[in-house]
């Protein structure tokens, strides 16, 4: 006798990182499997189905950089981003310190947002993109790996660019963890969802311009 399927998973995802770590080419790659190269500088969500050992997990990515100005209003709609999410892909580059440096202050951030949840874990994976440039290497695995082991993350190194299989594990082991954290998500379903938590976010610029 079968039991019931396993109910779907929503899973709002927020990638965030500096400028041109590869975020776009990290996303891209996940849902599409193919590396284009140049991706504009549009700030995109995207809604994906994929199958996760059985399990349907409906993905809701929002890939967008930190805020350049930290203006009150951008400190606000970041923090609204924040909140809308059920795990987070903090990205930088293994060519650029200053992008990594950023990580320690957005995971602390990220943590004092969802503290009021009291979630015993939060689902944060810090990924060290642009692996296949080892010749321009500013920080080593081992700064990255014990970054997120003092800041109870996962980690993982990828090439967003040579190959698939690596962001394949960034978003299953980002789901593991949103498992752990939600087993049935209580929030909207489908577009509703997302266009209730969209709404959030811009409420604030539409009252702002009125
Ligand atoms: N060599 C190499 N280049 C990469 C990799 N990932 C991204 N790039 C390149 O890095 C540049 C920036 O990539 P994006 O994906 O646009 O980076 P982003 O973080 O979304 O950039 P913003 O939208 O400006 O914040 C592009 O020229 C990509 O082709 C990688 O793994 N290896």
């Amino acid at each position: 006798m079968t039991g019931p399927a396993p109910l779907k998973l929503e899973a709002n995802v927020l990638v965030m990182g500096a400028d041109s770590v590869g975020k776009s080419a990290l996303t891209v790659r996940f849902l599409t499997r193919r590396f284009i190269g140049e991706y504009g500088d549009l700030e995109s969500i995207y809604s994906h189905s994929v199958t996760v050992e059985g399990r349907e997990v409906l993905f809701n990515i929002w890939d967008f950089p930190y805020s350049q100005e930290q203006t009150d209003e951008s400190c606000v709609e970041e923090e609204k981003r924040m909140q809308w999410a059920d795990g987070f892909v903090l990205v930088y580059s293994i060519c650029d310190r200053a992008s990594f440096n950023m990580i320690r202050h957005k995971v602390q951030h990220i943590k004092a947002i969802k503290e009021y949840l009291g979630l015993e874990k939060l689902p944060i994976v810090i990924v060290g993109n642009k692996r296949d440039l080892h010749h321009r290497r500013s920080v080593s695995s081992e700064e990255g790996r014990l970054l997120a082991l003092s800041m109870d993350c996962e980690f993982y190194e990828v090439s967003a660019a040579e190959a698939y299989h690596g962001t394949l594990l960034v978003f299953h082991g980002l789901v593991d963890k949103i498992k752990e954290s939600k087993m049935v998500s209580k929030k909207g379903t489908g577009i509703r969802g997302i266009v209730k938590s969209m709404s959030a976010v811009f409420a604030r610029r539409r009252t702002d311009s009125l």
